[in-house]
């Protein structure tokens, strides 16, 4: 599903270079659950950011369900971000004037997707993730643990082939966070390949498999025998 090849990245910070990315190799197969983990500076959501065609790599080659992603001009890319990747945020970044089904009805609005079918599939993933009662309200009525859950809802709206997902639980007690975590294994259990980026050990052992960054290489890639959420915190 993913390929990346000997990936280098660095920014420019005046006439000085950082170089971020020092040659990360690493695939990611269909139906995997992998974390990426690393301290504060260690290049995740560099690596993240390149993962989501947010950004791009200076060398290397990135390769996202057979397609080479290089040098797309930005048009080509937000088809391609749209049709292939979801994404979970820390902060949520829901839309806090549109109720909890018009966010999750937004991707589909982007793909020419007709009213009552958004609406149809904005229902059914709120379903999905145990909010269906709360369509029609707003992100400030919802606890953290809900926006999280609408805003995972959002993320699978257009069947994303890979679900990215940046610190997830950032933002979360322990008790919701596994519950979040909870969610996301039932996703990847139905199929949906998944990265998430977190620096928890916790978090990162709910994933079934941990590439561990540092000083911009991959200091370790292993799977681990996942640990399943018990929170059983639905709604939190
Ligand atoms: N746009 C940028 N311009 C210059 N330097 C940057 C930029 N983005 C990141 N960096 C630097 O690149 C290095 C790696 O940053 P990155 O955000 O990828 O790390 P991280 O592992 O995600 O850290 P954190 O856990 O704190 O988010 C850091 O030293 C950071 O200061």
């Amino acid at each position: 599903m993913i390929e990346i090849k000997d990936l280098h990245k660095s920014y420019q910070m005046g006439s000085n270079s950082l170089h971020v990315l020092k040659g990360i190799n690493f695939n990611v197969s269909e139906g995997e659950m992998v974390s990426i983990m690393g301290s504060s500076g260690s290049g995740k959501s560099t690596l993240l950011n390149i993962l989501g065609m947010l950004d791009e790599a200076d060398e290397g080659s990135y390769t996202l369900d057979g397609k080479p992603i290089k040098k797309l001009n930005e048009k080509v890319a937000a088809k391609y971000r749209n049709q292939f990747l979801g994404f979970i945020f820390q902060s949520f970044n829901l839309i806090n004037y549109k109720s909890a089904l018009d966010n999750v009805a937004m991707p589909l609005y982007y793909q020419g997707v007709k009213r009552a079918e958004r609406t149809d599939k904005a229902l059914h993933y709120l379903e999905k993730v145990g909010l269906a009662e709360w369509a029609t309200h707003l992100p400030n009525e919802l606890s953290g643990g809900q926006k999280q859950r609408v805003a995972i809802a959002r993320a699978l709206a257009s069947d994303p082939k890979v679900l990215l997902a940046d610190e997830p639980t950032g933002a979360l007690d322990t008790k919701t966070s596994y519950g979040v975590m909870e969610l996301i294994q039932g996703i990847n259990d139905e199929g949906k390949t998944i990265i998430v980026v977190t620096h928890e050990d916790d978090i990162a052992h709910m994933t079934k498999r941990i590439v561990n960054l540092k000083d911009g290489v991959i200091l370790d890639d292993s799977v681990v025998s996942q640990v399943r959420a018990v929170a059983n915190a639905q709604n939190q």
